[in-house]
């Protein structure tokens, strides 16, 4: 992969209600961010458009749907997503989902990214959930599982970054949520890194939301990830 610069490793979520919040959010982080994240929360309220309209701005932008359903729902789910402009796209990296996805993402640009275990679930979340594999090892199947389909990245705890590279190889990205800069809350994130951890783990790119969003200075904030990440690099 080629040298991805430290700014461009930082993707700011757009967990926000509304895409006036949203914009006035991209308004003053100004040149501090060139990549975010759009999910649930803002894409159910016209996140969408506002997703294409930072695109042909010149931002790069993460859809974060975390798609996952029967195979034909999901390759049309993705065939109609891949239109927005987007440079990555996620689902869940269940075989099935991911197969279907790399057939409707067709010839598109997007890139794919495996959710493999969310970041706020730990050992006893994934017993009660019903599987029978430790995160660690669940993790690794479904890095192994994605790359073997064809995905183009894991998404994951920067705490599984060796054993991710070593079961995806070594041109699948790496994105890693759960970033918590020394002396943020956690929240509900269990698997946390700071952002000097996740660069020197070997991540490509951190996924941050309410240590900048929920700054009392956004911009500042996020340029202190940003100098971190470039520390580290
Ligand atoms: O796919 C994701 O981006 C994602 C996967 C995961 O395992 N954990 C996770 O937190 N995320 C997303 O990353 C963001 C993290 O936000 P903060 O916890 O506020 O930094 C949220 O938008 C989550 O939806």
């Amino acid at each position: 992969m080629t040298k991805i610069p430290a700014r461009d490793r930082l993707i700011v979520a757009l967990d926000l209600a509304d895409v006036t919040a949203a914009e006035r959010a991209v308004r003053t982080l100004g040149d501090s961010v060139a990549f975010y994240k759009i999910g649930y929360e803002l894409g159910f309220v016209g996140g969408l458009t506002l997703a294409e309209k930072l695109a042909g701005e010149g931002k790069q932008i993460f859809l974060d749907f975390k798609l996952h359903d029967i195979g034909n729902t999901v390759a049309r789910g993705v065939a109609s997503l891949a239109r927005i402009g987007a440079t990555f796209l996620t689902v869940h990296a269940y075989p099935q989902t991911m197969r279907a996805a790399v057939e409707g993402r067709g010839d598109a640009d997007v890139k794919l990214l495996a959710v493999t275990a969310l970041t706020s679930y730990d050992d006893a979340d994934a017993a009660e959930a019903g599987y029978g594999l430790a995160i660690r090892d669940l993790v690794r199947l479904r890095a192994e599982q994605a790359r073997t389909i064809g995905l183009d990245g894991i998404v994951c705890s920067a705490a599984e970054t060796s054993l991710v590279r070593d079961a995806a190889g070594p041109s699948l990205a790496i994105v890693t949520p759960g970033i918590r800069p020394a002396g943020s809350a956690a929240g509900d994130q269990k698997r946390t890194l700071t952002p000097a951890e996740a660069i020197s783990a070997g991540v490509d790119y951190l996924v941050v939301g309410r240590p900048i969003m929920a700054a009392k200075d956004p911009k500042a904030a996020a340029d202190s990830i940003v100098a971190e990440i470039e520390t580290a690099l």
